[in-house]
């Protein structure tokens, strides 16, 4: 069964209008990044899903069951931390998720939860004295109290170090794998491509891209490097065969077509270079992103 299902959903602050005809689903298990610009709306689907603003119309539905738009959050199946953790400060770790459970969640799930975000160190410690990474993991925690079938993280990975960015990935990756759905949002994009199965894009409140990770990146423009022993000769060598050259640092790049690369490879050799390494790329999730993002700003414009 579709774990979300968001239809047509419209929302106003006032005049303003924040999301325009948002509709995008969610399968079991998979992991769903949720990118755009500051502003962009995503914080506003996000409160959406769970009650924390209602919204005009369209409409939302969790595990097969409709919400009502003026829901109260606390709902069942679904785990979020949206925008910053907010722990009680003088409860510790622990007595915050125990205040957070509603009582589905025995004490040897609470300890497995406390393991897996890796807040047992410190559970016993009160969370105001928590850095911003220990309130983030806490917040991460209680999000899983209570068996989500839906997560909803929005920046779990802020004020998080590299460790403990890579031990959420994992924990986030495992969840999935045990059937529950993740819908988060964060612009550290290199560690989102390491886990999303899909992404939404969302721009000005309207959803303009909607595609799973292999075909979001693969659509993007490849290019083929060469490192020579004379980088300003192999770019001569390229425009002169015709090319459009780019000179890095460290190599020259060309558009990776299914011709390039033999009729590049015969005019360095030609020109009498000694090739070191050739590498094919293909756009990382920023460069789609942002191509995507002017795309869609200069449609606007028009
Ligand atoms: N409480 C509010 N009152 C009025 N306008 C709001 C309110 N909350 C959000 N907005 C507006 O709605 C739009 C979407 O904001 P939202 O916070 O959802 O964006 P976002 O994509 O989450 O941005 P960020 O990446 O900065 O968190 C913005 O134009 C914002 O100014």
């Amino acid at each position: 069964m579709t774990t979300l299902e968001i239809k047509n959903l419209n929302k106003f602050f006032g005049h303003k209008q924040a999301l325009y005809d948002v509709s995008f689903d969610m399968q079991p298990g998979t992991i769903l990044g949720l990118i755009g610009p500051n502003g962009a709306g995503k914080s506003t689907i996000m409160k959406s899903i769970v009650g924390l603003t209602n919204y005009n119309s369209g409409s939302i539905t969790i595990d097969g069951k409709p919400l009502s738009k003026n829901h109260r959050k606390g709902l069942q199946n679904v785990g979020s931390m949206i925008e910053s953790p907010a722990p009680y400060p003088n409860l510790t770790g622990r007595q915050n998720l125990k205040l957070f459970n509603d009582g589905s969640t025995t004490n040897e799930e609470m300890q497995q939860i406390m393991e897996e975000t890796q807040i047992i160190d410190f559970a016993d410690r009160k969370a105001k004295k928590y850095s911003l990474g220990m309130k983030q993991r806490l917040g991460v925690a209680i999000a899983l109290l209570n068996h989500p079938k839906l997560l909803i993280l929005d920046e779990p990975m802020n004020g998080l170090d590299p460790q403990s960015t890579h031990d959420l990935r994992e924990l986030l990756v495992n969840l999935s794998k045990r059937g529950i759905s993740i819908l988060i949002s964060s612009h550290l994009l290199d560690e989102l491509a390491r886990i999303a199965d899909y992404y939404v894009v969302i721009n000005h409140g309207k959803v303009i891209k909607k595609a799973d990770s292999q075909s979001f990146l693969s659509e993007g423009p490849k290019t083929v490097r060469f490192e020579t022993d004379d980088l300003d000769k192999a770019y001569d060598a390229l425009v002169t065969a015709g090319f459009e050259v780019t000179k890095n640092d460290k190599n020259v790049e060309i558009a990776d077509t299914n011709e390039s690369m033999n009729a590049a490879l015969a005019a360095l050799s030609n020109a009498g270079l000694e090739i070191l390494n050739v590498s094919r790329n293909q756009v990382d999730l920023e460069e789609s992103l942002l191509n995507l993002l002017t795309d869609d700003n200069q449609k606007e414009a028009k």
